[in-house]
């Protein structure tokens, strides 16, 4: 944990004229670094500490449309909804932060040669030693992985996984329908579940005792540990990594760590490898990798830590998504009805739906699209940003996850829309905020409305609007994220979340609990979020899961038992 009393007893420590000195120097730097340069418009900062102490006072948000304002100025098109970027500085470290398509896309998409490097953290680097794809430099390695981790994935790919999905959204229905008291534990269960056996092809998972969990979510809470930003002074003072571990003690605990998760990882792999010697297929995305390690120019270690890292970087996006789906089950009972509507028009009552329905059950993938689009998942994806904010006032627990999967560092000096933009600048894509862009979406941007994502005559569309060079392609919005680093495992989680949902309210009617003492159904407040990451879920609220039909049973265990 940490806050600014830490700041202030590092600081005390240091000499007070090293200090002067250092903040002076600083200073000189980055007034001579500055001058002459117009760069893009943002807060003004104090000396050395830059914008640090507004971190907390400000709302980003406001920001994104403060300085976009400022930015429109300049801009070819005076119509935009924000203005394109906003710059910070904090200890030196530059910050921009994109809050439009527009800018996303001309940086992230057309100039990814420049902006698809990670910020380098030095924490995170000694506990994984530039293994974990998410945060790897834009490099060779990187190159490797990304090739290994796309063949798995591509949209061509991803029917490898659709029975799988399907199984474990069955379990997941029948194990709501038997009890829905622990439904968010039974959520936690089937993200696990369903991606143990497509990174590592083991049947479901059925306890979250199980060892392997146990060890990953010891794995995960490194990671967070590592990467949660102003947990570690080194990630701003960067001699101090020249300190001996006695005064550094994160330096062990990173070593033992690395050593600890690559015999872990290796261990994974050797069982697997095993396996297909003995003439098992083992068709998850581990057996992929070590079958075709030769061809990808992989070596063992990376072999190892891709799967493993998948796992890590998805899982709880995927837990997420789903929380707030059923959120939205519970306070749009509508949209529930068209879904349900949809199933029996297009599926019937005799079968379940599949993965293959999807292209005929178009207001179901909307509705999917939106749970991940608009008020929920992405409501907090800038959170990231916000983050920043312990610096100043930590509180609570710490939540966030793969920090560096969504920052970027500008590896070359660049200019955009006449202002400059230093190499090493730490770039933050404003999802959040391009997630509700009413020039893009309409005035209910703001609001959870799945027919946004069909046309006129009810097809699915990904494209919800255009912006002026017609951006904002595939998916409708931006969850993702961009250019080369976009999220790989999109095809795949598109399609385990439709039929998640599908099957679920194929079978099942979700209803909010009543409250004993009004009578009303209990609603949870849509705007309270739960975590301080990238990604916030929503708070636990309790729910009725009941069949909504008499055969609805027996079809669900035919279903089962035709699974062997
Ligand atoms: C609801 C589901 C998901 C969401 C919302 C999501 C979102 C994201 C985002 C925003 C990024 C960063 C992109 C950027 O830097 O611009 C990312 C990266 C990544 N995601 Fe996902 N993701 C999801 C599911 C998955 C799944 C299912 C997998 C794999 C099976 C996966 C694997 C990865 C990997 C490996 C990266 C790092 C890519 C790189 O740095 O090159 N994600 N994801």
């Amino acid at each position: 944990m940490f806050n600014l009393n830490h700041i202030s007893t590092a600081l005390v420590g240091f000499p007070i004229a090293v200090a002067v000195l250092v903040i002076a120097v600083t200073s000189i730097f980055e007034w001579v670094g500055k001058s002459g340069r117009k760069y893009p418009p943002g807060p003004k900062g104090i000396p050395f500490f830059g914008n640090l102490f507004q971190l907390s006072k400000q709302d980003f948000e406001e920001w994104g449309h403060k300085y976009g304002k400022a930015n429109r100025i300049s801009l070819a098109h005076p119509a935009d909804a924000y203005g394109d970027m906003a710059y910070l500085r904090v200890f030196g470290q530059g910050i921009l932060l994109l809050n439009s398509h527009t800018a996303a896309v001309d940086l992230l998409d057309r100039r990814s040669g420049i902006y698809s490097d990670r910020p380098s953290f030095v924490v995170l680097n000694s506990l994984t030693r530039g293994l974990f794809l998410g945060a790897i430099s834009y490099g060779d390695v990187w190159r490797r992985m990304r090739r290994g981790g796309h063949e798995c994935l591509s949209k061509a790919s991803t029917s490898r996984y659709h029975g799988l999905q399907e199984r474990e959204a069955l379990l997941f229905t029948e194990n709501l329908l038997k009890d829905s008291k622990d439904w968010h534990q039974e959520v936690s269960r089937v993200s696990i579940s369903l991606l143990l056996s497509t990174v590592y092809d083991v049947p479901p998972t059925l306890s979250m005792q199980d060892p392997v969990i146990e060890k990953f979510n010891k794995f995960d809470n490194l990671i967070i540990d590592a990467t949660f930003p102003g947990n570690y002074l080194v990630e701003f003072f960067g001699w101090m990594k020249f300190l001996p571990s006695v005064f550094a003690p994160w330096k062990t605990r990173m070593a033992n760590g690395f050593t600890e998760f690559s015999a872990f990882f290796e261990r994974l792999c050797l069982d697997i490898e095993k396996q297909i010697d003995e003439g098992d297929e083992k068709s998850g995305i581990a057996g992929y990798v070590i079958r075709e390690q030769k061809r990808l120019g992989l070596t063992k270690s990376e072999a190892a830590w891709l799967p493993a890292t998948f796992l890590n970087l998805c899982l709880s996006q995927v837990t997420e998504a789903i929380l707030w789906f059923f959120l939205a089950m519970v306070a749009f009972p509508e949209q529930q009805r068209r879904c349900q509507q949809e199933l029996d028009a297009v599926v019937g009552r005799s079968r379940m739906p599949t993965v293959e329905d999807a292209e005929s059950l178009p207001y179901i993938r909307a509705t999917g699209t939106s749970a991940l689009e608009t008020d929920f998942t992405t409501r907090s994806v800038f959170r990231l940003v916000e983050n920043m904010h312990r610096l100043k006032i930590h509180t609570g627990t710490q939540h966030v996850t793969k920090q560096p999967v969504r920052s970027f560092i500008v590896c070359k000096d660049d200019w955009y829309q006449g202002r400059f933009i230093p190499k090493g600048t730490m770039c933050f894509a404003h999802i959040w905020l391009m997630n509700r862009d009413k020039k893009i979406y309409g005035e209910d941007a703001e609001d959870f409305n799945p027919g946004r994502f069909l046309d006129k005559e009810g097809r699915f569309v990904p494209i919800v609007g255009e912006t002026k060079d017609g951006y904002l392609e595939s998916e409708g919005h931006v969850a993702y994220g961009f250019g080369a680093r976009i999220c790989p495992g999109r095809y795949y989680a598109n399609d385990a979340l439709f039929i998640i949902f599908a099957r679920l309210l194929w079978t099942a009617t979700i209803s909010p609990v009543t409250d004993q003492r009004t009578g009303k159904p209990m609603i949870p407040d849509l705007k309270d979020t739960v975590g301080d990451g990238i990604t916030m879920r929503p708070p636990t609220f309790d729910i009725k899961v009941s069949h909504r039909f008499s055969e609805a049973a027996t079809l669900m265990s035919q279903t089962k038992e035709l699974l062997g």
